[in-house]
């Protein structure tokens, strides 16, 4: 039985979680696991796929309706016989065997999250209720990356999993901060009512190789802005901060996450904390010099402050970060300077 976070034990269930297929329990026949990646051929999702298909006994299926993810991200492993990807939109149901989700399908660039709220809430709220249903069915362990934004403008700082947070009900955000919350809800009550193995993962801002470059994020933005010799756009008051956790640290701390005994919710992020100027300040120095940064308008509800207290990762998962921003970020640009066709100035 899964054990919860020291949430207190209202979160722990009595049930047992469903039979998977009885073809899980053949002497003979020893099949691989198979995996499902939901938003796969995204960020996060692809680089996840990478790790999971080193494994020769994963089998792993992605779905994704490409809204900002790319086959790209993934072209490595189309056609490879232990991986199958397909078009699908999770606001549908989805019938596939597996024996474990991760639930990673939802837009998160806050521009892209707030083309669509209407999407967006859906695809977090009925998409994660069909990936329920499904896990339900074939018995299978289910990981819903969650976001830091669930804690919302934190008056408490670090955020530490026990803060039920500070969001706004009805703001331009909370098609994505409330869809999470409710994304978690919906995973506890069928941990609780019906024995589903879960996971949630309280993911921080993370960046790396494959983000989108006109994504809007902050990380994103800067390099691109960078290589195109236009100023960095530090949204106001620059002096909100953010703490940045790359992507191979992300994806090992989500498969801890999936593999470890724990329900969470637990933070996966890096309590490394920058201000947006410092964040502008360090990219000019490491990619270029000569860059000006200049100050925008910021958009409404956006947190002040945000840094996890990884506690419970570190004592529950055996995780921390290892990759510095410092170190983070030129690896980012290299990627971009491919992708952009910018060669490095000798
Ligand atoms: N990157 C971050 O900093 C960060 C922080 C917190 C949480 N997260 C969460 O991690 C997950 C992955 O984030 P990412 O940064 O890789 O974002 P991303 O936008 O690159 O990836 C999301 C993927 O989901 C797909 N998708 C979106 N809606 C879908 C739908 N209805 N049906 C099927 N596929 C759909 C997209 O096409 C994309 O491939 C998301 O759930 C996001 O909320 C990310
Ligand atoms: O060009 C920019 C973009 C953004 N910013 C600022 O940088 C900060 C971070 O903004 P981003 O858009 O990168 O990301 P956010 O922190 O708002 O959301 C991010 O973290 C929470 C996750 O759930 C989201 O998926 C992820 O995108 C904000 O304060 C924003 O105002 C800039 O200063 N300049």
């Amino acid at each position: 039985m899964a054990k919860n976070s020291a949430n207190g034990d209202h979160q722990t269930t009595t049930k047992p979680p469903p039979t998977p297929s009885p073809l899980r329990f053949s002497k003979f026949f020893q099949p691989n696991m198979r995996i499902l990646v939901t938003g796969g051929a995204g960020f996060i999702g692809s680089h996840l796929v990478d790790k999971l298909m080193e494994n020769e006994k994963n089998e792993v299926i992605v779905v994704d309706n490409f809204f900002t993810g790319s086959k790209d991200n993934l072209k490595r492993w189309i056609g490879h016989p232990r991986f199958e990807l397909k078009r699908h939109d999770v606001t549908e149901p989805l019938l596939v065997e597996v024996d474990q989700i991760y639930h990673l399908a939802c837009p998160a660039s806050p521009i892209f999250y707030k083309y669509n709220p209407v999407k967006t809430i859906k695809t977090n709220v009925i998409g994660t209720l069909n990936m329920l249903g499904l896990a339900k069915r074939v018995g299978a362990r289910i990981l819903l990356t969650s976001t830091s934004e669930v804690y919302g403008d934190p008056l408490v700082h670090p955020q530490t999993e026990e803060y039920w947070g500070n969001v706004n009900p009805i703001g331009v955000r909370s098609c994505y901060d409330e869809g999470k919350r409710v994304a978690e809800t919906l995973m506890f009550d069928y941990h609780r009512q019906h024995g589903i193995e879960i996971r949630i993962a309280r993911i921080f801002n993370t960046y790396g190789p494959r983000m989108n470059i006109d994504d809007g994020r902050v990380v994103s933005n800067f390099i691109a802005q960078a290589l195109r010799d236009e100023p960095l756009t530090v949204q106001a008051p620059g002096t909100q901060t953010r703490s940045f956790c790359y992507v191979s640290d992300m994806v090992n701390g989500l498969i801890r996450l999936m593999e470890g005994e724990n329900t969470g919710p637990i933070n996966i992020g890096n309590p490394g904390e920058f201000t947006m100027i410092e964040l502008a300040e360090l990219v000019k120095e490491l990619i270029n010099p000569k860059v000006e940064i200049k100050s925008v308008e910021n958009t409404p509800d956006d947190p002040r402050q945000r840094k996890p207290d990884i506690t419970k990762a570190k004592e529950l998962l055996g995780w921390e970060p290892k990759v510095k921003l410092r170190d983070g970020l030129p690896l980012m640009e290299e990627d971009f300077r491919l992708r952009l066709g910018v060669s490095k100035k000798i």
